[in-house]
């Protein structure tokens, strides 16, 4: 018999389960992400920091968790909702059970609980400010309040929070499915600001030739342009964009310079906000690897992996910035280029990571940037 369990929600409702993680209490906003695998990217994405995610795929947990599949140093998640943990765990890559690895990195997990219903219940009124509880003798309406006294996202800067406190070199390509990692010859100096950076991201640049220094968040540009730079990335993170003001003033730096600038995800939403675009919060947003984005200019459509709650307000984009993408979802703004300068953006995660790879060819634009730029 495993320990009971429970999600409340901030406008009454309480789900009854039983505990897969770590004995205690977490609140965060309660999302919903419909991949079908990727659960250990998923928690160890840093953008998912202050979220409890629900997982829409019933059945999670078969393939166990491993060292490699990390994208980050730790598992940001404030929480997991899933159907059904696998009673079996089996991979070749499986070195521990997920439900082990929760209980590792102290994260309360909750499954056994009717996951459609608790999906439908986020799609009709929005993500929700949630605390699941794990233990013995729960006071469900202590659980209610504590979900009623989260802060919520909007206006709350994480990126400084979860940045990494220092600089360091990254030269690790992707992994290829005979485990071995090959980085092209490093031709370009690109300084990614980590915002919460995935390391897929910083695999995928060194694949295509990029040496990569990455920094804090709140590193001065003057820092930066000291580094000579050919390129500067703009990552992914958590939290509302619109605070972080250190990032914006250093982006607009960066654009007065004419230096080739690629953001994903919160460094999109951030390149937008420099630009003197707005950022929304959304109803839901947007988790999940199965998500049609369209290019507007080819017409083409990708198969995209999602994860944010914010998005750049295509109404409110200046003259000096295109729309590029879309959601065929719900038509939201997915990718901007600016019009006289070698900077763009994409919402979603060519990363991937999980996901398909459909979007992987926006790198190469950022390649053919600092090759233009630099001659090299
Ligand atoms: N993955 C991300 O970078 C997310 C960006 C931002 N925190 C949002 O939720 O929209």
């Amino acid at each position: 018999m495993r320990t009971s369990a429970l999600l409340a929600l901030e406008d009454g409702t309480v789900y009854h389960g039983e505990s897969i993680g770590a004995i205690g209490q977490s609140v965060g906003e309660v999302v919903f992400n419909t991949s079908m695998t990727g659960y250990q990217e998923i928690l160890t994405d840093p953008s998912y920091c202050r979220q409890i995610v629900t997982l829409t795929y019933p059945h999670i947990g078969n393939t166990g968790v491993n060292d490699e599949d990390e994208e980050s140093d730790n598992v940001y998640a404030s929480g997991l909702i899933i159907r059904e943990l696998s009673p079996v765990v089996s991979s070749w890559r499986s070195e521990q059970a997920l439900d082990a690895y929760l209980v590792k990195h102290n994260i309360v997990g909750l499954a056994g609980i009717d996951t459609r219903s608790l999906t439908r219940l986020i799609r009709e009124k929005g993500a929700m400010k949630g605390c699941i509880v794990a233990g013995d003798n729960i006071d469900v309406e202590a659980a209610i309040a504590a979900a009623k006294g989260f802060q919520g996202l909007k206006g709350l800067d994480l990126a400084k929070e979860v940045s990494t406190k220092a600089s360091y070199v990254w030269d690790e390509a992707c992994w290829h499915i005979d485990g071995q990692s090959q980085a092209a010859e490093a031709k370009y100096h690109v300084v990614a600001y980590d915002y919460g950076a995935k390391k897929n991201i910083l695999r995928m640049l060194v694949e295509r030739g990029c040496k990569l220094t990455v920094v804090p968040a709140q590193t001065p540009v003057e820092e930066v342009l000291a580094l000579n730079p050919d390129g500067v990335f703009l990552s992914n993170g958590p939290g509302d964009p619109e605070p972080c003001d250190y990032a914006i003033s250093a982006i607009q730096t960066l654009l007065e310079k004419d230096i080739p600038t690629f953001g994903i995800c919160l460094g999109h939403q951030l390149l937008g906000l420099a630009c003197g675009a707005k950022t929304v919060k959304m109803k839901f947003g947007h988790h999940g690897a199965n998500h049609p984005v369209q290019e507007l200019l080819a017409g083409l459509v990708m198969i995209t992996s999602q994860n944010h709650g914010f998005a750049v307000d295509e109404e409110t984009l200046p003259d000096t910035l295109t729309a590029t993408h879309r959601s065929l979802f719900d038509g939201t703004l997915q990718g901007i280029h600016h019009v006289s300068k070698p900077a763009f953006s994409f919402q979603g995660h060519p990363e991937a990571s999980p996901g398909p790879q459909d979007a992987a060819p926006l790198f190469d634009h950022f390649i053919d940037l600092l090759e233009q730029a630099t001659g090299k």
